[in-house]
């Protein structure tokens, strides 16, 4: 079933055509990869399904509803949520604060309630629960600063899923982290994403993380789609090849990544 629709959605800055009539459908409880590359719009694509940018054309469809002039408010509420490529953390915060006041932002209050967050049971079994589920209960305490960057980006992430969406957006999750650490923070979320029924989109450079965890990708190119398909189509269409690491021939993400660990 259909999660998400978008039609004929556009959203340009003067000359740029940043997300270009893209019409798409994500289905309930898939993961879909967004790839392409740098300026391809995936990041604008996501702000406009988000309501950070407001589109300038086209329709948005959450759950067969119309939800193109909807706020961010409005959206979370209805179900989406998001993390953004560069950690939106309180680095003066604990983890377990800085879930805890996702919770209590959910409910609608403010960041003034920290230590009231810290004395709701409710509250602080939800927030040592997500931190669990995202393999951080030993660095419960921990100020946000001090956590490694794959932590730093799980935590990031837990944020988001404590808005308890039913559409997760997650701008380059794995972004600056190592190879190994890459594979445990996708481990991670795909298991919670997976785990709770949670639809997933995933803006990811990294196309062996793509190939592995994608159920479908979604290839943009100049605000446009330029291709979608399973991992195994996306692997050996030479036209996403070409665009992305410029190479031809229908092994050339395996020979690049063969390439690239050799
Ligand atoms: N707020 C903005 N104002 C002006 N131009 C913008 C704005 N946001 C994005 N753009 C432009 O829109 C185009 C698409 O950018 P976007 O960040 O969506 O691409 P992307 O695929 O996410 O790139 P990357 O992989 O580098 O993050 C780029 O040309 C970018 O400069």
């Amino acid at each position: 079933m259909s999660l998400l629709e978008t039609i004929h959605l556009k959203k340009y800055f003067g000359d740029t055509h940043a997300v270009d009539d893209v019409s798409l459908v994500i289905k309930e409880g898939e993961l879909v990869s967004l790839v392409g590359p740098n300026g391809a719009g995936k990041t604008s694509f996501c702000n406009v399904v988000s309501a950070y940018y407001t589109a300038d054309s086209g329709t948005i469809l959450f759950k067969g509803r119309d939800v193109t002039r909807d706020s961010v408010t409005a959206r979370v509420k209805a179900g989406i949520a998001r993390s953004f490529q560069l950690v939106n953390l309180f680095d003066d915060l604990t983890a377990f604060d800085n879930v805890a006041l996702a919770i209590f932002s959910r409910e609608g209050k403010t960041r003034s309630m920290a230590a009231l967050a810290r004395r709701d049971s409710a509250v602080t079994g939800e927030a040592d629960a997500v931190l669990g589920q995202f393999g951080l209960a030993g660095k419960r305490n921990e100020l946000a600063r001090s956590l490694a960057q794959g932590e730093r980006k799980l935590l990031d992430v837990a944020l988001a899923y404590a808005l308890r969406p039913k559409l997760l957006f997650l701008d380059e999750p794995t972004s600056g982290v190592s190879t190994r650490d890459k594979g445990q923070i996708m481990d991670t979320i795909a298991g919670v994403v997976r785990g709770e029924g949670i639809t997933a989109v995933v803006v990811e450079h990294d196309m062996d993380v793509v190939f592995t965890y994608s159920d479908r990708i979604v290839v943009m190119h100049q605000g446009a789609i330029l291709a979608k398909g399973t991992p195994d189509e996306i692997r050996t269409n030479e036209e996403v090849a070409m665009t992305l690491i410029g190479a031809a021939g229908p092994d050339a993400f395996t020979q690049r990544s063969d390439h690239a660990r050799g």
